[in-house]
């Protein structure tokens, strides 16, 4: 195991502790919220709102709007993915596969006038931006409690549970071993608690016409429940035009569309007829698509962070995942110690450095120090960068270069071999450190998962070995990267 070697030759241990406080990742002394005696979880995530929903293609049909032939609604992958649509013929590229007309779209209308929907509205304003799903969740709830409601073929059809980390056990939160999302889920889970009550107070003595819920409590269940409904299924398309003619993106649920589950090669893409008035949305074959393959969208390149917060899943071998640390000398200069690099001096730069580290923004009056590794970029340029630049103690040298080379992690050894496999081995040996903080190995990761486990910490396990193997990932690159430099200059030097 790749993992054990380098954790030997950079003797990792000696540094752990100290490294202990800097890094993002570790999860010892973090709080979590357990929410689970709040929030309702029932066993079967694909269940639906009620047993016998009605039939979602006639509904849209019926409503104006088109639906292939071909399109069939049917359970996927064994149901592990819930439902999905199937084309139950071959549909060549390009085909229309739906096309829904403007009014049936689930959205939030601020513009609404008073009564029922000003006190929505009201309640919506105390949504932070970052929790935009909870805004149209409320408009869901809304429709949702309304007897008669336009959307109810809709709603109905939607799953009873969702499998995010809101409402997973303690213990499954805590087995997600990874701080930065430990965090987001505590966020999540301390907004709903305060909601619950916001909303409770706003709602307590209005007269019926006025409870935008028809009378029915709303509580951090049924929030979270919203949230999850709305963020794993809307899409960001147009909205209205505003006065003075531009578009603004707006979230929103597309019926029967979003019965589509996700791939990174999707054969299906959403299209928005931008007429005014006539702002149809319409979903595309994208490729040709065999008869019984399932249509599959692209939910976008996300991070498995937000695959697993949003919408409850977690993509092995993504290539968009990513492990976040905080930059920090101290760090450094430990880990640089780790790899044996004789000079550790991160934390105490010359003055060129620490101008360089200001234009990083890794300095100065609010520096970002948020830095990854994994994904495309492999080291966060920024990281790369500073590194590269900290390690050389030449400044002519440096200035040779512009910061974007500088931050290139295919500009191929700009300030000389011998930077380029320092730098790389402090990163292996900060890949090292933070693996060191998982408290469970891979392989007991993967023994747990063999035994069998429930759902949840099925999904919180996939999760950090997921996070795992990007750092293993980084350390294989950087290796072959640094052998590869090394024997171009034994070759450069035998020439
Ligand atoms: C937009 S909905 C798709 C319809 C959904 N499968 C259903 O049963 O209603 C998104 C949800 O589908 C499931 N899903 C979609 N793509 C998936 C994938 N690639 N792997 C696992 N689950 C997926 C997840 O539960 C996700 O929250």
């Amino acid at each position: 195991m790749l993992q054990a070697e380098l954790s030997c030759t950079l003797s990792v241990k000696t540094t752990a502790l100290i490294a202990r406080t800097y890094l993002v990742l570790s999860v010892s002394g973090l709080q979590y919220i357990n929410l689970t005696n709040t929030l309702c979880c029932a066993a079967s995530y694909h269940t639906r709102l009620v047993p016998q929903p009605p039939d979602l293609v006639k509904w849209v049909r019926r409503e104006g709007g088109f639906v292939h032939q071909a399109v069939k609604i049917a359970p996927q992958q064994d149901d592990a993915y819930g439902l999905g649509l199937l084309a139950s013929e071959d549909i060549p590229k390009g085909s229309l596969l739906i096309s829904l007309p403007v009014h049936i779209p689930l959205k939030f209308e601020s513009d609404d006038g008073n009564g029922a929907d000003s006190v929505l509205v009201n309640l919506a304003r105390q949504v932070p931006e970052e929790l935009w799903a909870m805004k149209l969740g409320l408009k869901l709830l809304q429709e949702r409690a309304k007897v008669g409601s336009f959307w109810w073929p809709y709603i109905s059809n939607l799953p009873e549970t969702y499998n995010v980390p809101i409402f997973f056990q303690g213990e499954d939160i805590k087995n997600l071993q990874y701080a930065p999302l430990l965090y987001q889920v505590n966020k999540r889970c301390r907004f709903l608690l305060e909601f619950d009550q916001e909303a409770r107070h706003t709602l307590e003595n209005l007269k019926p016409n006025d409870h935008p819920f028809g009378g029915q409590q709303v509580d951090a269940s049924s929030l979270g429940w919203a949230m999850s409904a709305v963020s794993s299924r809307a899409f960001r398309l147009y909205g209205k035009k505003t006065a003075d003619g531009t578009r603004s993106n707006i979230p929103m649920m597309l019926p029967l569309i979003d019965t589509c589950n996700h791939s990174f090669k999707p054969n299906a893409q959403i299209l928005q007829e931008e007429d005014v008035g006539n702002e149809k949305s319409e979903m595309k074959a994208e490729t040709e698509i065999k008869q019984d393959s399932p249509l599959l969208l692209n939910y976008g390149c996300l991070s498995n962070d937000l695959f697993l917060l949003d919408y409850g899943f977690v993509i092995p071998s993504n290539p968009h995942d990513t492990i976040e640390l905080k930059y920090d000398g101290a760090l450094l200069d430990a880990a640089s110690m780790a790899a044996g690099i004789s000079q550790p001096n991160f934390s105490s730069p010359a003055a060129w450095q620490q101008q360089i580290l200001s234009r990083l923004n890794l300095a100065g009056e609010a520096p970002i120090l948020k830095v990854t590794l994994g994904g495309s970029e492999v080291v966060e340029g920024r990281l790369l960068a500073a590194l590269r630049v900290l390690l050389a103690s030449d400044v002519e040298t440096v200035q040779k270069h512009d910061l974007n080379t500088l931050k290139s992690f295919s500009a191929e050894a700009p300030l000389g071999i011998a930077n380029e496999v320092a730098a790389f081995r402090i990163i292996i040996a900060l890949c090292a450190i933070a693996l060191e903080h998982f408290p469970t190995k891979l392989m007991e990761d993967e023994s747990l998962l063999k035994q069998g486990v429930s759902a949840a910490s099925e999904l919180a396990i996939q999760f950090r070995i997921q996070k795992k193997s990007v750092i293993i990932d980084v350390m294989r690159n950087l290796s072959k990267r640094m052998k590869l430099l090394s024997s171009k200059e034994a070759a450069s030097a035998q020439g």
